[in-house]
């Protein structure tokens, strides 16, 4: 594996990379501060705004697929973390802003498209729901959920399958129709029909190394080794298998997409039609090859002409082929292979009844082939022309999309209501037991317990997951200690709702990925629940309840619930702190057995060896910020 980097630390490389994105195209613009990119010479025929987006690490995705044509807008989170909900919003804003002004009111309607992660899938459903609520926004989403590696799992996950490189081919055909002028509706009908009809599996000869991150936190490839079924971010693969020939590989990978139909759990079977063909006589395909960034071009135009002649030989000539490094994972030596299935996506259009559109084959395909102007799938053909010694000046276009944004606060409704929340209420610390400077020492030795197990969590991630969960968890207590610091947050000036419901946009904002978006549902609800009269004891078990109403999640599957869950009970029922950590410390450190449903753990065999002997990174991170808490404390809480 290559650890050597240009950049020896990500601190700063994702906004850099974005202004060198944004560099190529003097089409768009970039708000530093939420990471997203937008076009600001939108088209007068697009009535959609499309949004993607997602961690970073996967470069030229989103930002080089925003352009005409393809997306309006797009946002990156950390890499390989989900953006946060409040960066999700700005980019809606700014997308919505990139019309012209006079139109800003007739243009509220955005298509989101999403890849399936859980992360991915709470900040975008949360950014989504504050544009609707303050913006007037009508949203619709799109779930690229493409990967069939593990569609055979037993029992089925409860995260659906990952979404892969094939995401940027949606995010083309959507951006063309939305371009052509279709309709909210129509296109939320043509994405369903076109994921649904979309399969892709990925190899990996290796994994990717993450600049800063410790060099042995991924284990690498034996000689001759692969992993089939690989995702995104650097996660283990479903399987590993000997490569044997690329031959073998090729026909390998083909055969499990097309077996997908026939592999999909028995729980799909009727609405999906399982056991039936994934391709059937005389139907027209898109074969699209995506580089993870690490294999050579030449062995991927080999790779195209060995599926090819392996699809030929089924009596499959795909009608369209692309391959290019699409969307990469850093510069993971892996590909993925993915087919869209044109003529079933116009049956199922033709047969859904509740399909809000028709479009023949050549529609859809034509969908593909249109011209666009984002430079990362064709290269932008056309400059806007400048005047003679004009030249860009990104500190001017980045302070001119400051002062866009707060000029488009005029069109809230709302904001202070959402924001405040329920700051109104003016209970004191003292009013629930809880004395002011003791709750500040036990958040900052919380914070400070964070930063002691930071390089566990990613130890523990790498294992199971993507390996971000350390630098999510300590993006978060870094923000805390800085709000802290300088007076932005405090203890001794806000009543407890405030403060909480500070304390959770202060998170929500730093941290991204799942574990952000979870604990800025919990702090909101825990705010919520204060500020109508619940004490510290009951509070948090009632904010535990209303986050399940957004996540399946429950003690026992393996996620952080089952550090959050005892300690929300233990409190509830009257217990000691040092008991009530205890019980959520215990909670973490019987995650080590649980078999996961939820969270990306889902994607990595458990059965292997050691692979189940770590616990779960995001319920280990949880007790060790309730210790960190008890430690800062040195009376008992009542
Ligand atoms: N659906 C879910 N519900 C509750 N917790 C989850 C869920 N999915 C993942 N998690 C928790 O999130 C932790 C990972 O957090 P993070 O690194 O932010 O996730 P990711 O990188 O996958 O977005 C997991 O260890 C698990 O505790
Ligand atoms: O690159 C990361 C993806 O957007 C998934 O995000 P997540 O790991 O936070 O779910």
């Amino acid at each position: 594996m290559k650890t050597k980097h240009v950049f020896e630390s990500s601190e700063g490389l994702v906004v850099k990379s974005l202004r060198g994105a944004v560099a190529l195209n003097p089409s768009l613009r970039l708000h530093k501060g939420s990471k997203s990119v937008f076009i600001c010479d939108r088209s007068p025929t697009a009535r959609v705004s499309i949004i993607s987006g997602g961690g970073s690490g996967h470069e030229p995705a989103h930002a080089g697929y925003t352009g005409r044509g393809m997306l309006t807008a797009s946002v990156a989170g950390d890499i390989f973390a989900s953006p946060s909900a409040s960066q999700v919003f700005t980019a809606i804003q700014l997308a919505l802003a990139s019309c012209k002004q006079a139109e800003f009111s007739e243009k509220k309607e955005v298509l989101l498209i999403i890849n399936n992660y859980t992360g991915d899938r709470l900040n975008f459903g949360l950014g989504a729901e504050r544009a609707s609520t303050l913006l007037g926004t009508h949203v619709e989403s799109v779930v690229v959920a493409d990967d069939v590696s593990l569609l055979d799992q037993d029992p089925p996950s409860l995260v659906g399958p990952r979404g892969l490189g094939a995401n940027i081919l949606v995010c083309k055909l959507l951006g063309a129709a939305a371009e052509s002028g279709l309709a909210l509706v129509e296109l939320k009908s043509l994405g369903d029909a076109v994921v649904d009809n979309l399969a892709s599996i990925g190899v990996g000869m290796d994994h990717c190394h993450v600049p800063g991150r410790p060099k042995d936190s991924v284990g690498s490839l034996k000689d001759g080794e692969c992993e089939l079924g690989l995702g995104l971010h650097n996660e283990p693969g479903a399987r590993r298998m000997q490569i044997g020939s690329a031959e073998n590989l090729v026909q390998e990978m083909l055969k499990q997409i097309l077996d997908c139909r026939r592999k999909r759990s028995p729980k799909h079977t009727d609405e999906e039609g399982g056991d039936r063909d994934f391709i059937f006589p005389g139907d027209e395909v898109v074969l699209y090859l995506n580089n993870l960034g690490g294999i050579s071009q030449l062995e991927m135009g080999a790779v195209v002409d060995e599926a090819l002649s392996q699809l030929a030989s089924l009596d499959v000539f795909p009608t369209r082929v692309y391959s290019h490094a699409y969307m990469t994972s850093l510069n993971a030596p892996g590909f993925s292979i993915s087919i869209l299935n044109a003529s079933a996506t116009y049956r199922r259009l033709s047969e859904n009844s509740s399909a809000k559109l028709s479009a023949t084959v050549p529609q859809i395909l034509s969908y593909l082939d249109a011209p666009t102007g984002a430079s990362g799938w064709l290269g932008v053909r056309s400059w806007p022309s400048a005047k003679e010694g004009e030249h860009r000046d990104r500190n001017v276009e980045e302070q001119e999309t400051e002062s866009l944004l707060q000029s488009l606060s005029s069109h809230q409704s709302g904001d202070k209501m959402f924001r405040s929340g329920a700051a109104n209420n003016q209970k004191t610390w003292e009013a629930i037991n809880l004395v002011p400077v003791q709750v500040e020492k036990g958040l900052r030795s919380a914070c400070e317990a964070v930063f002691t197990v930071e390089s566990e969590l990613t130890h523990f991630d790498a294992e199971v997951g993507d390996g971000d969960c350390g630098t999510t968890f300590a993006n978060g207590a870094r923000a805390v200690l800085s709000a802290l610091d300088n007076q932005q947050i405090g203890v001794r000036d806000m009543s407890p709702p405030s403060f909480i419901r500070k304390l959770s946009e202060v998170l929500e904002d730093s941290m991204g990925g799942t574990s952000g978006a979870l604990f800025g549902l919990f702090f909101t609800a825990l705010s919520r629940e204060l500020a109508e009269g619940e004490s510290f004891r009951s509070a948090p078990l009632r904010a535990l309840n209303a986050l399940s109403k957004h996540t399946p999640a429950r003690p026992g599957d393996r996620t952080l619930v089952d550090a959050l869950a005892p300690f929300c009970d233990a409190l509830a029922h009257g217990e000691g702190f040092r008991e009530v950590v205890a019980a959520a410390m215990q909670g973490a450190e019987e995650t080590r057995y649980m078999k996961p449903r939820l969270g990306r753990s889902t994607y990595v065999p458990m059965d292997g060896e050691g692979v189940g002997a770590v616990p779960d990174p995001g319920a280990w991170g949880v007790a060790a910020i309730l210790s960190g808490v008890e430690r800062g404390i040195s009376d008992p809480i009542e």
